[in-house]
C-alpha cells in the first residue's frame, strides 16, 4: 500500500484585523485553511516520523503572524504571502492550499454620516478565496458564496424535451431564486491592481443581466452572468457558476375558491435544481 495524495495543516483559523487609517477602522474578518503537503510526507503516516511535520500549531501561529503583519484589503494578496512563506521557509513543503472565508462589517451610518467605528453585518455574500500554490505555479481563484437572489417575474421555462415521467408544466412566469456559488479564476501572469475592486465589478456584472433580461432558464442566466464578467474583468481566465434552482411553487388555492395568479408560493430547499457551468475565454 502507498499514499495517492496527502495535505494538512490548519482550518478554521479566525483572524479579525483592525485596518486603521487614524481614527476611521476598517474591520477585516477571516476563516482560514492552511494545508500543506511535499514529497517526503509519507513515512510521517507510514512509519510514524514527524521530522517533516510542521506542528499544525506553527501553521496557526505563522496566520496570525502574516496577518498581523501583511493583511490588508485584498485577501488575495495575504493568501499568496502565506503559500510563499511555507514554500520559502521549508524545503521539503512544495504545494501549499490557502482557503478564505469572509465576514463582511459594513460601517454604519449616523445621521446620514459614514461612522468611524461602528459596524452592521449586512452581508449579502460570503467572499471566499482558494489558492494552490507551488514553487513555479500559482493557481489563485476568487469568488462568493450563499449570494441569495430572486427574480420575481420576467421568468420561464419551456420547450424542453418531455416523456412518460414529465410532469412539469410549461410556464412563462414563474419566480427563479438561487444561492448562487461563484469562483474565477486569475490569470497570473496579469494580476489586477486591485483584487477587491475587480471582484466588485465581477459581482456587479452578476446582477445586470438577471435583472434586465427575460429568464428562459437558470442555465442561461448563468451564462449572461459568466459572459459578462469575463468581458469586463479581463484579468480573469475562467469563471465557474454553480446554482441550486430554489424552486417556488405556486399554492393551489382553488378549493378555497381563491385565484392565485403568480401571488402566493411555497418556497422549497430541497429537492433543488443544481445547475453549474464553468465558461472561459
Ligand atoms: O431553469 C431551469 N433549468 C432546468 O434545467 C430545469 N429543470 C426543471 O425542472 N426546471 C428547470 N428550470
Amino acid at each position: 500500500m502507498k499514499i495517492i495524495s496527502q495535505q494538512y495543516g490548519k482550518a478554521r483559523v479566525r483572524v479579525m484585523k483592525l485596518l486603521k487609517d487614524g481614527p476611521v477602522h476598517t474591520v477585516k474578518e477571516l476563516t482560514v485553511k492552511t494545508l500543506l503537503d511535499g514529497p517526503t510526507y509519507g513515512p510521517s503516516y507510514t512509519a510514524a516520523d514527524n521530522s517533516m511535520v510542521v506542528p499544525t500549531d506553527t501553521v496557526k501561529n505563522t496566520i496570525n503572524c502574516l496577518a498581523f503583519d501583511q493583511l490588508g484589503p485584498d485577501t488575495e494578496l495575504f493568501a499568496l504571502a502565506l503559500a510563499n512563506h511555507f514554500l520559502t521557509k521549508y524545503d521539503h513543503i512544495t504545494r501549499v492550499i490557502v482557503e478564505t472565508e469572509e465576514r463582511l462589517w459594513t460601517r454604519t451610518s449616523i445621521d446620514g454620516t459614514p461612522h468611524p467605528h461602528t459596524f452592521t453585518q449586512a452581508q449579502p455574500a460570503i467572499p471566499i478565496v482558494k489558492l494552490e500554490a507551488t514553487a513555479t505555479t500559482t493557481v489563485l481563484e476568487s469568488g462568493i458564496k450563499d449570494l441569495l437572489i430572486l427574480k420575481s417575474t420576467e421568468a420561464g421555462f419551456s420547450d424542453y424535451p418531455k416523456c412518460d415521467f414529465t410532469t412539469l408544466k410549461e410556464t412563462r412566469e414563474r419566480i427563479v431564486a438561487t444561492s448562487l456559488l461563484a469562483t474565477w479564476l486569475w490569470n497570473s501572469d496579469t494580476p489586477p491592481t486591485s483584487y477587491s475592486a475587480a471582484n466588485a465589478t465581477i459581482l456587479n456584472s452578476f446582477m445586470k443581466p438577471f435583472a434586465e433580461k427575460y429568464s428562459e432558464s437558470v442555465q442561461q442566466n448563468l451564462w449572461d452572468m459568466g459572459t459578462l464578467a469575463l468581458e469586463t474583468v479581463p484579468e480573469i481566465t475562467r469563471i465557474s457558476l454553480a446554482a441550486p434552482n430554489k424552486h417556488c411553487n405556486l399554492i393551489d388555492l382553488t378549493p378555497f375558491n381563491r385565484e392565485n395568479h403568480h401571488t402566493l408560493f411555497v418556497p422549497t430547499d430541497e429537492p433543488h435544481g443544481q445547475i453549474e457551468v464553468t465558461i472561459g475565454r
